[in-house]
């Protein structure tokens, strides 16, 4: 990710108000990301990009289209202001943080005009910024034609309610700003049940402050804000949207229970091969999709945004002497990832927690790598794959400052830095999966009958030689097998079994 200011923020030193100081400033310094990908950003074959173009902004299920009321899936965000509330951390923290809500809301479709930043203790129960700042940021709203303001953190219903109708412009949080994003990716029929799942969850806690009072006015509507008059019909209409929103939650939960029996289905043969797997994780753009690519020519779509990925790849590979395993791509992640959607997404998500191994793929030319880091560790054990042997690789080796390198280096001497651009490292990275694959658990010796070559074969794919002859009544072995296997090769076995 590139660094950008994306606010113009104070100076610690400068001793600043320490309370409801609201700052101001144009964004200038991110480069376009709409565009499209030169092809000098291709890190591998890539496929699929002119079908995802056409896949953008894919309808609401047919079942819900008349819950025209809390219909987002159509947010249409295109000139955008964004607001933080600064209230602990170092200013650089707080930057860090909106320039990544200005990626994400370029890679939603926006166009981001401003980016405030307040400092204040805490969040404002009542409007998020403090209450006076409503109004300077109404100012900005109406000076730069802004139709959205998105809000850097979760906006409680209250929050949501109280902005909109003080701003007169939609606004939406950065949980909302996320499902968006994962709502315009998916690709998958799964993909998009657990999309749409976690999309109704948000919405079912939002069905009042959601879009309330602006939808009705734009309905025809009596307005449906706070107090006499919000209550009535609105209210009876709110009734019968979250009977049918909890409907079609329960509609999509067993689809979704369905299709992960699928899942469970095809792991558990893996898991009966004893083939290893390796679960690629890490931040969302760090690259972990350029590396399946580079290692393994799968021809995923790479793409310079946020959750471009959302359906795991899985590849099979073998190492040089012949053990097979395989390697998924994941779904990035990214701070502060919505709670809704780390439910909605588990089945997706377990597909690392059933690794044996996961490359955690961090981007080393991140402002703020370790941040990254410990962002992907806190979802991992969120997904219970938190004890999972892990090994970090510092990717875009060729954009990153040599001197961050030199500290990742020293921090982390067991990472490996790759870039999966220019090719740097990736021998090392091999090597070093290859060594990190777990190794068969019983050690046998065996003479291995020539008519008998199945078993030689399955010993090369599945398990590992530590020697081989060739003898005059068969191949004579000493190797490393699963336990099925040993079963199997138990009638040739020379050692006591
Ligand atoms: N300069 C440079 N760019 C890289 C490198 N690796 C990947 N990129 C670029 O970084 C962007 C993101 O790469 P992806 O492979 O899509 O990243 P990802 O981790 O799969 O991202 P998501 O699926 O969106 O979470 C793309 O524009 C890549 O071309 C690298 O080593 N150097
Ligand atoms: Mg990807």
């Amino acid at each position: 990710m590139t660094s950008a200011h994306a606010t113009s923020l104070p100076d610690p030193d400068d001793g600043f108000a320490p309370d409801d100081e609201l700052h101001i400033g144009p964004i200038e310094t991110l480069p376009e990301r709409n565009g499209a990908v030169e092809p000098a950003d291709a890190d591998g074959d890539q496929l699929e990009r002119a079908e995802r173009e056409s896949l953008r902004r894919v309808g609401m299920s047919t079942q819900l289209a008349d819950i025209g009321e809390v219909e987002y899936r159509d947010l249409q965000l295109e000139r955008v202001v964004l607001v933080a509330v600064w209230t602990t951390g170092s200013h650089v923290d707080v930057d860090n943080s909106v320039a990544e809500l200005q990626l994400l809301a370029e890679t939603a479709g926006a166009q981001v005009l401003e980016g405030l930043v307040q400092r204040r203790q805490r969040v404002d129960p009542a409007t998020f910024i403090g209450s006076g700042k409503v109004a300077e940021l109404l100012d900005v709203v109406v000076a730069t034609a802004a139709d959205t303001v998105i809000c850097d953190g979760e906006l409680t219903p209250a929050q949501l309610r109280n902005l909109e109708d003080r701003l007169k412009v939609k606004v939406i949080d950065r949980t909302a700003l996320i499902l968006d994003i994962f709502a315009q990716h998916a690709k998958s029929v799964e993909g998009k049940a657990q999309v749409e799942l976690a999309q109704l969850q948000y919405m079912k806690q939002r069905l009042r402050g959601w879009g309330g009072n602006l939808s009705r006015q734009a309905g025809g509507r009596v307005s449906a804000g706070a107090g006499i008059g919000g209550r009535g019909p609105g209210e009876t209409k709110i009734e019968t949207d979250r009977r049918r929103i909890n409907q079609r939650i329960s509609q999509l939960r067993a689809k979704l229970r369905e299709m992960d029996g699928t899942r469970a289905t095809k792991r558990a043969e893996r898991l009966r091969n004893r083939v290893p797997s390796v679960a690629i994780v890490g931040y969302t753009n760090a690259g972990k999709s350029s590396l399946l690519n580079r290692l393994t020519g799968a021809g995923v779509l790479v793409e310079d945004a946020l959750f471009a990925t959302l359906d795991p790849t899985t590849r099979r590979s073998e190492t040089p002497d012949g053990r097979e395993f395989t390697l998924t791509d994941t779904v990035g992640f990214v701070r502060h990832l919505p709670h809704d959607l780390v439910e909605a997404f588990a089945s997706t998500l377990e597909e690392s927690a059933h690794a044996d191994l996961l490359l955690h793929v961090v981007d080393a030319s991140d402002p703020d790598p370790e941040g990254q880091i410990a962002a992907v560790r806190e979802v991992l054990n969120d997904i219970d794959a938190g004890g999972i042997p892990e090994m970090l690789v510092f990717n875009k080796a060729d954009l990153a400052e040599p001197a961050v390198l030199a500290t990742l280096r020293s921090a982390y001497p067991d990472a490996v830095i790759v870039s999966a651009r220019t090719g740097v490292g990736l021998d090392t990275l091999r090597t070093t999966l290859y060594d990190g694959l777990p190794h068969p658990a019983i050690e046998i010796r065996a003479l291995v009958p020539y008519e008998r070559g199945d078993l030689i074969d399955k010993i090369h794919r599945n398990g590992e030689f530590l020697t081989a002859e060739h003898r005059a009544d068969g191949t004579y072995v000493v190797a490393r097998v699963h336990p099925d296997l040993a079963g199997e090769l138990a009638p040739f076995r020379t050692d006591a079994a």
